[in-house]
């Protein structure tokens, strides 16, 4: 097998969090951490996960637009291909070793569009001047020369070479995104790494741009590292994807069979929120509740599993799967004191006379979407007894009685990748006793 275009291993980035009038280090947003992938020559590779996933901080952290906090980025871009590595472990393709001259030529190599292409031009600097920069920049000098290469790519994103001398403001946002398409390659490069390139464009707009995308891929001979937190737009493009979640990788795989074999809930989940024009027609209708925690204290073990469908009950637990779940969210709730009993006393009362305890405790275990008997007796035992305490006013004992009686090895036990077939693997305690992924050669 040919050397990947691009190798990233064990990439972080920590953003320090700083407090107090000394500006000390009290913590670090953990946005990326520790994500490795490979991107073949002509491939593109998808980067999908909701908003807040650590997305964005992967690529400018590739892209050295920061500077990561550990890890490497091996491009054998640039001519750069064959290299191998120093004696003592480091690489000489590695950009985050490299000195100005070498950042410079990456630069060349390797060029980023982002959501918003209005933002990245000047309006007072005509199309083609803004397009034909780099060209300045990277030491061609000859004006007439210069004016010739951007026609050509105008034209080649569908523009007019009679364009050029025209405004930004003069053209739609598909039409600047063509520009920003343009202009990214200007240089000729290896890779573009493309964060949400149509996910401010109305969705006509988008099939042309991703269309266009995939003709300039195979006319320029790029590969592509394509972020966006649709899944139906990854699908258009990709030939691979890898799911992030808090900084994390948690599924790697070929498109179609991510689509059609999913095998972590949360790749699960991200594909059961595509909406279908049929909504009758829901894949697995699977809810994602909340947001993505805070990466400043991720939760322990599986970062997934304060939000996860499949949460694993312990030894000796065997509940039906949405009480569970249910049962889970309400212990969290009680210890993090956000359950308003008084709320819902009064909204029982609403409907009538003054409510008992067994319909304050009913309408709890609604909110929870828990059984009115959840099927294990001991279990059913503390959870009563956990909402009598609630309705008493002593949470915390509540929490405390269902801390000890609710557990998930989930958040004991960090999942390592597993391997589903030879290109796909996933991060998740349910598949902990398959084969363990093949070490990758650069991780030695
Ligand atoms: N400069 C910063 N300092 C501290 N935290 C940051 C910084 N930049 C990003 N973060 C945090 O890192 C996490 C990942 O952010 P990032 O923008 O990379 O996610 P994303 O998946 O690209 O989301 P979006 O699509 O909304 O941009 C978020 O929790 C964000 O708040």
């Amino acid at each position: 097998m040919t050397e990947p275009l691009l190798s990233v291993r064990d990439l972080k980035k920590h953003y320090p969090i700083r407090k107090g009038i000394f500006n000390r280090k009290v913590g670090a947003a953990r946005a990326v951490d520790g994500i490795s992938f490979d991107i073949e020559e002509g491939e593109t590779l998808g980067l999908v996960g909701e908003s807040g996933c650590g997305k964005s901080t992967a690529a400018s952290s590739v892209i050295h637009l920061e500077e990561p906090t550990s890890g490497e980025v091996i491009f054998n871009g640039n001519g750069r291909k064959g290299a191998t590595r120093n004696p003592d472990g480091t690489h000489p393709n590695d950009v985050t070793e490299f000195d100005d001259q070498e950042m410079m030529e990456f630069r060349r190599g390797a060029q980023m569009i982002f959501q918003d292409p209005s933002s990245s031009f000047d309006p007072r600097v005509s199309i083609g001047n803004a397009v034909g920069e780099l060209l300045k920049v990277h030491g061609m000098s000859d004006r007439h020369r210069r004016r010739a290469i951007v026609e050509d790519l105008l034209e080649r994103v569908g523009l007019s070479a009679n364009d050029f001398d025209r405004y930004p403001h003069e053209f739609s946002g598909g039409q600047k995104q063509r520009i920003a398409l343009a202009r990214a390659l200007v240089l000729n490069p290896d890779l573009i790494i493309a964060d949400e390139p149509v996910s401010a464009l109305d969705v006509s707009i988008q099939a042309e741009i991703l269309s266009l995308i995939n003709d300039l891929q195979d006319e320029f001979g790029l590969s592509l590292l394509f972020i966006s937190h649709d899944m139906s737009v990854i699908r258009q493009i990709c030939d691979r994807v890898a799911v992030m979640y808090l900084g994390e990788i948690v599924e790697i795989g070929p498109v179609e069979e991510i689509f059609t074999n999913p095998q972590h809930p949360y790749t699960e989940a991200l594909l059961s929120s595509i909406p279908t024009p049929d909504p009758r027609a829901s894949v697995g209708g699977i809810e994602l509740k909340g947001t993505v925690p805070s990466p400043t204290n991720p939760p322990s073990g599986c970062r997934f599993h304060t939000r996860c469908h499949k949460v694993i009950q312990p030894d000796g637990v065997d509940v039906d799967q949405e009480d569970w779940r249910g049962l889970l969210n309400l212990r969290d709730n009680v210890n993090a004191g956000e359950i308003d009993v008084e709320g819902v006393r009064e909204n029982v009362a609403a409907s009538g006379t003054k409510p008992t305890s067994a319909e304050i405790r009913a309408e709890i275990r609604r909110e929870f979407d828990i059984s009115e008997t959840v099927d294990d007796p001991e279990l059913e035992r503390t959870l009563s007894e956990a909402l009598d305490l609630l309705i008493e006013d002593d949470e915390e004992q509540a929490g405390s009685v269902l801390s000890d009686a609710i557990t998930t090895p989930c958040a004991e036990t960090e999942p390592q990748r597993t391997a589903h077939s030879a290109d796909h693997e996933s991060a998740c305690l349910l598949h902990g006793e398959r084969t363990p992924a093949e070490p990758n050669p650069a991780d030695d």
